[in-house]
Order: structure tokens, then C-alpha cells, then sequence
């Protein structure tokens, strides 16, 4: 028996079309597309790659892409000076900046100083509290793309056993906080889980977010299980997630794959929270369930 492949890439790319579509709607009622701005400091080449990705991805959907790319050495009042400009420019919906960020910056206070009504990322701590308390604010994009993988997959979450490998406050304590939303019964463990083979025995749900590659064997899943491999780990053997895909692919009954699984996803919930923020912004009413 072999798991279903969960096509992270088509579903995302239907997002991305509904989202487009939206904000053309959007444009026509408000007289100017939605922008996010995107801020990378320094050069690292992967942040890079998805700097460019979420551009694309961007203008793709109907939307306007105000990228900053400022040199490493930039000082910490240099970014908050620019976050300050983004916070007040009545074109920009959502701002993303780049993680992570040089050492001199402390990203925490960085991540604070955006508009929580523009923080389509979800990092702040304020949509952090909101998500905790059950309020309506912004989600994280890489654990709400999980979210809609596996309710397309499974329906109905209440009373499922859902296990979170991982602690991240941008993937592990927000996804856990989803599963709860939806009435999971869920477990977190994290790198330092004292046999962790014994809580992913019995779940339901593995959500792998947890930065080692292929930790995560299929011998310790409960056959039929859905697993959500977040891991993007780039290793000799090429990119591969946290999940060990060809053991577990034998004992999982769904499967997202890396490449193609949860990061395309990530893209197309972060246009689709921007999306969002523009109709929020703007006074416009959206229907969010229609995305
Ligand atoms: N403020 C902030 N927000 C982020 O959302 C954020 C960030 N900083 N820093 C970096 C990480 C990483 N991230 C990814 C997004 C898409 C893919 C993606 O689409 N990956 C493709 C493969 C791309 C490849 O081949 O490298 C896939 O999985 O199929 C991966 C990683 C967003 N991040």
C-alpha cells in the first residue's frame, strides 16, 4: 500500500487563481490593486529565491509587489525607519520582512513594529494573542496552508489525534493553535521529545516542523495517518523534509512531498492574508470563506 501524494503545488495554484480573482474585484470596488511590500536584508541566496517566488506570485494574483532590498549592514533604526514608511503608506496592505534577518538586528522587535493590520505573516505578537484567544486576526501562512491541505484531505478534524513535531513560533505553536481551533486533541513535541516513537504511534496527523532532515521515520507512524512534512532542508541528496518520504510513504495513508507540497502553499496564503488586509483596509467587506 502506497499514501496518497497531497499536490501541495495544485492546491496552491487554485488559491493563488481565486485570490487573483478577488483582487481584481478589489481593484474595480477600490481603485487600486493590493500591495505587499516585502523587505530583505542582505544577500542570502535562498531568501532570495523566495523574495522573488512571492514577487511573481504577487503580481500573478492581480496585486502590486513593492520589494526593498537593503544591504546587510543596515542598521536596525534603518529597518524600523522603513517599517515606519510601510506602516503609513496607504498603498501598502501587508509587509513581510524576511527572516531571518542579520545578528546586529533583533528581530522581535522588528516583527513588533509592524502594523498588526499589515502583518500578513501573522508574527506579531498581538495576531500571535488573537489566535491564542480565538479572535480574528492574521494567521501564520505556513501553518494555515497546512490547515487547508489537511482539511481537503480529511474534512471534518474534531477528536482527531494530531501530533506537532516542532516549536517555531512561526510553524509549531501557531499550527498546534489551529488544530486546537478545529478540535484536535493535540500533542507538541519538539527536538528534545523523549521518544517521540511513542506519541506519532497513535496519530491521526503528523505535522513534521521541525528543521531535522529525515527525522522522522515511517516505521513510527500509525498506518493510514496524514502526515504534513513542513521541513525545507537542503542536504547533498538535494531538498528533503523532515519526514524520511520513502519509509513513510509505505505507511501513511496521505503525504504531502518536498518539493511540491507545503511551500507553495506558504506563497499562496501569504497573497491570500494580503488580500484580506487590502479588503480590512480598505472598508471593503469580503467573504472570507471564499478563499
Ligand atoms: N517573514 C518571513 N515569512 C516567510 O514566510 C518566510 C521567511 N520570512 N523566511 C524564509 C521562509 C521560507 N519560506 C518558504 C516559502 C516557500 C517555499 C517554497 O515554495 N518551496 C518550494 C521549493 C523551492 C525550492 O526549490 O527551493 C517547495 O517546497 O515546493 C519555501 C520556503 C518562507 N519563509
Amino acid at each position: 500500500m502506497s499514501a496518497e501524494i497531497i499536490d501541495g503545488k495544485a492546491f496552491a495554484k487554485q488559491l493563488r487563481e481565486r485570490v487573483g480573482a478577488i483582487s481584481a474585484d478589489f481593484a474595480a470596488a477600490a481603485g487600486r490593486k493590493p500591495g505587499l511590500a516585502v523587505v530583505l536584508v542582505g544577500e542570502d541566496p535562498a531568501s532570495s529565491v523566495y523574495v522573488r517566488n512571492k514577487g511573481k506570485a504577487t503580481i500573478g494574483a492581480n496585486m502590486e509587489s513593492f520589494e526593498h532590498r537593503l544591504p546587510a549592514e543596515t542598521s536596525q533604526e534603518e529597518l524600523l525607519a522603513l517599517v515606519d514608511r510601510l506602516n503609513a503608506d496607504p498603498a501598502v496592505d501587508g509587509i513581510l520582512v524576511q527572516l531571518p534577518l542579520p545578528s546586529h538586528i533583533h528581530e522581535q522587535t522588528v516583527l513588533t513594529r509592524i502594523s498588526p493590520d499589515k502583518d500578513v505573516d501573522g508574527f506579531h505578537p498581538v495576531n500571535a494573542g488573537r489566535l491564542a484567544t480565538g479572535l480574528d486576526g492574521f494567521v501564520p501562512c505556513t501553518p494555515l496552508g497546512c490547515l487547508m491541505l489537511l482539511k481537503d484531505r480529511i474534512g471534518h478534524l474534531a477528536g482527531e489525534q494530531a501530533v506537532v513535531v516542532g516549536r517555531s513560533n512561526i510553524v509549531g505553536k501557531p499550527m498546534a493553535q489551529l488544530l486546537l481551533r478545529e478540535s484536535c486533541t493535540v500533542t507538541i513535541t519538539h527536538s528534545r521529545t523523549r521518544d517521540l516513537f511513542e506519541h506519532l504511534r497513535t496519530a491521526d496527523i503528523v505535522v513534521a516542523a521541525v528543521g531535522i532532515p529525515r527525522m522522522i521515520q515511517g516505521e513510527w507512524l500509525k498506518p493510514g495517518a496524514t502526515v504534513i512534512d513542513v521541513g525545507i532542508n537542503r542536504t547533498e541528496a538535494g531538498l528533503v523534509g523532515d519526514v524520511d518520504f520513502d519509509s513513510a510513504v509505505k505507511v501513511a495513508g496521505a503525504i504531502t512531498p518536498v518539493p511540491g507540497g507545503v511551500g507553495p502553499m506558504t506563497i499562496a496564503c501569504l497573497i491570500r492574508n494580503t488580500a484580506v488586509a487590502a479588503h480590512r483596509n480598505a472598508g471593503i467587506a469580503l467573504d472570507r470563506d471564499a478563499i
